[in-house]
């Protein structure tokens, strides 16, 4: 893929840590009552870098995430996110420098909305079409990212009478839209068949090695979603952090069998992962 993103753009407000860092979460720990979604975890995610958040149901994936996206603050500990410090900043603002698909902002889209649509609301920070025309350029942007997603010809279609594959493909459009500087996405291949789900992977692994793409964290239950071209993982279990760095060096059979409480067997072939219970 290529073409469409700007080169990435340097981190313009005052940084208070290095400007390389796009999320900085340090001794952090969310706390509802009693119960510790996460707990004192680190966390550091540099620019080119592309991460991957593995971990079992109730882990504190979609909570870290939240974080990231600047849709929570932490019950301890900071967060720093494109160089802001959550708590100190305008979160509307910051939030537009992010792109977030996951199921909840799914559940949003008004399903009679046409894929294109859908797409180039982004640029307003809203969903539905609230305006009556959209610049040119909009339009072209919008296109040119279905086209990338192999979304071109159902563009004019309502969102509604997708497949699930075609409606993730079209939710990762919507949040590149806005060329952003950080991409989130939340289990984008939930849900999808083995087809659907190879697509995407592939796809994902060719956004991965754009080196104009943002940086990018993706959460996911299996290794097998991970694509290629991802290069670190953070590895959750509990709400703590089993182990972080590298992709080769932390997607261990042992941090893997850790993360998930039982004995696992991991493979890797032509840069894809494969885990197996032993
Ligand atoms: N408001 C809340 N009050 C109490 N517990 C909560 C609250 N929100 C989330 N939790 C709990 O925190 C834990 C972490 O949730 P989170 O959604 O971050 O996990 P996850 O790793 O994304 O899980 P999954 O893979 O199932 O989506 C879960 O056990 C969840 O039940």
């Amino acid at each position: 893929m290529g073409g469409v993103f700007a080169p990435a753009q340097p981190v313009t407000a005052p940084a208070p840590v290095d400007q390389d860092i796009v999320i900085a979460v340090d001794s952090v720990s969310v706390r509802r009552g009693n119960t510790y979604l996460v707990r004192d975890v680190n966390w550091r995610v540099e620019l080119d870098e592309r991460w991957v958040v593995l971990g079992p149901n109730g882990a504190g994936k979609t909570t870290l995430l939240s974080l990231a996206s600047a849709r929570l603050h932490p019950t301890q500990g900071t967060v720093h996110v494109l160089g802001e410090r959550l708590g100190r900043v305008d979160l509307h603002e910051l939030r537009t420098r992010i792109g977030l698909a996951s199921a909840t902002v799914a559940e949003r889209i008004p399903p009679d909305e046409t894929v294109r649509n859908v797409v180039v609301t982004a640029s307003y920070s809203v969903l539905g079409r609230w305006r009556e025309s959209y610049d040119r350029m909009d339009v072209a942007r919008a296109d040119a990212l279905l086209s990338q997603l192999g979304m071109a010809a159902l563009a004019d279609r309502a969102y509604g009478t997708l497949s699930e594959g075609e409606r993730k493909r079209t939710q990762i459009a919507r949040a590149l839209m806005t060329d952003p500087e950080l991409l989130l996405l939340d289990e984008p291949a939930a849900g999808l068949d083995l087809g659907g789900r190879e697509d995407l992977v592939r796809r994902l692994g060719e956004l991965a090695q754009d080196p104009d793409a943002p940086a990018m964290v993706l959460v996911t239950h299996h290794v097998e979603e991970i694509p290629p071209g991802f290069t670190h993982a953070l590895l959750v279990r509990e709400g703590g952090v089993v182990a972080a760095g590298l992709l080769r060096d932390t997607l261990t059979a042992e941090n893997l069998s850790k993360t998930f409480g039982l004995p696992l067997a991991v493979t890797v072939t032509d840069g894809r992962y494969a885990a197996r219970a032993i």
